[in-house]
């Protein structure tokens, strides 16, 4: 079981009645990539996926799964598998039947499926457990049973909606791990849909961010953390404070922005034409309590907030025409000054931690 197989989605767009849901995308998912589709609810990652999958019908484009075009396949000949969010595991059946019916359904003899299925709860250190029905299993065990159902077709792709949601915190990173090993040592594309970005950044090689039916960014965890496309995957992602402005000017890589009634910021970017509308991203554990070295890299604000986080601390600032301008300071920088709610203090950031954010076309 070692086949994977490149999903290319080329211009593909779902439209149900009067509302697209998502619109002409295009994404190219390398084989043996373990891809999240992330994304706030009803942002159009599940139609996404339930298109590939063949459970949702493709209103325009196509999509492709290795060599084969599978826009018009039923899902039982596409290569892929899909495990439901809520495992929907038939409760007459013990773990065997209920990892064997798919095999059951394709005509295969009785001995052959309960040998193949006893294989794969073998794989889900289940064997002990063959003869049980879903309700007598832990959560964690039946997510493993569907993982089951779904692997014996032998899919080059195998699709996930939510798999963790079902979950006690505690049992989802427990989970999430295993998730994570069972595709590196399978080796087969994963395709999972969350609109968690912790889970997205502990598990994908490629995290693909949706938001109103198109894809702000499709890149690699560490590239959509430090270097996020738009200003919805920067507030999506968190733990960077968005300033949004005009253009003043544009020099060698960076740009200056104006914010409406308040300070004139700069950040790394490519130019852009004076009076245009510009967001910038400033990372928030970047910020440090110390007057700007250069202008235009921080400003001298009010503190509105104080919390406490253990490791860390979290000031709320306003100041410079900035609401709510966060700063992540760790607790031992925080504690050697003795700030308030109310004190005006100088903040300032490297010339690194401030880059200019896109816009996608609509
Ligand atoms: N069968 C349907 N008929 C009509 N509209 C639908 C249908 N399924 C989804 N939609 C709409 O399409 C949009 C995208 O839905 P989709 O389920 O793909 O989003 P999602 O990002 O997976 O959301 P969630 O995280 O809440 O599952 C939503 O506005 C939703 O209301």
């Amino acid at each position: 079981m070692t086949k994977a197989a490149e999903i290319d989605i080329a211009s593909v767009s779902k439209i149900y009645g009067q509302s697209t849901a998502v619109h002409a995308i295009s994404l190219k998912i390398p084989a043996g990539t373990y891809c999240c589709l992330l994304g706030p609810s009803g942002c159009g990652k599940t139609s996404t996926l339930r298109m590939i999958a063949g459970h949702e019908s493709i209103s325009s484009g196509d999509i492709r799964l290795g060599n084969t075009v599978v826009t018009d396949l039923p899902p039982a000949r596409r290569g892929t598998a899909m495990m439901f969010q809520s495992y929907a595991l038939f409760p007459h059946l013990d773990l065997v039947d209920n990892v064997a019916f798919s095999l059951k359904m394709k005509g295969v003899d009785k001995d052959e499926r309960r040998q193949k299925a006893m294989d794969m709860l073998r794989l889900m250190q289940l064997e002990a457990y063959a003869t049980r029905r879903p309700a007598q299993l832990s959560g964690g065990q039946q997510q493993r049973v569907a993982l089951a159902r779904a692997l014996i077709t032998d899919p080059e792709a195998l699709l996930l909606d939510e798999p963790l949601s079902a979950l006690d915190p505690f049992l989802k990173i427990r989970m999430r791990a295993e998730l994570k090993r069972l595709q590196t040592s399978l080796g087969i594309t994963f395709v999972h849909v969350t609109h968690s970005q912790e889970e997205a950044m502990a598990l994908a090689d490629l995290i693909v961010v949706m938001n109103d039916g198109r894809i702000e960014q499709a890149a690699a965890p560490r590239v959509v953390f430090e270097r996020p496309a738009t200003a919805f995957v920067a507030r999506f992602m968190g733990d960077h404070n968005v300033i949004s402005g005009r253009a003043a000017s544009s020099t060698n890589g960076a740009v200056t922005l104006d914010v409406v009634n308040g300070g004139q910021f700069t950040a790394q970017g490519a130019p852009i034409e004076a009076g245009q509308p510009v967001d910038i991203a400033v990372r928030t554990d970047r910020v440090r309590i110390a007057p700007t070295g250069v202008p235009g890299l921080g400003f001298t604000g009010i503190v509105s907030n104080i919390e406490y986080r253990g490791s860390t601390v979290k000031l709320s600032i306003d100041g410079a025409g900035i609401e709510d301008f966060t700063a992540i300071l760790d607790d031992a920088a925080f504690f050697e000054q003795t700030i308030k709610v109310g004190d005006a203090v100088p903040l300032s950031w490297g010339e690194a931690d401030a880059i200019v954010l896109g816009r996608i076309p609509i």
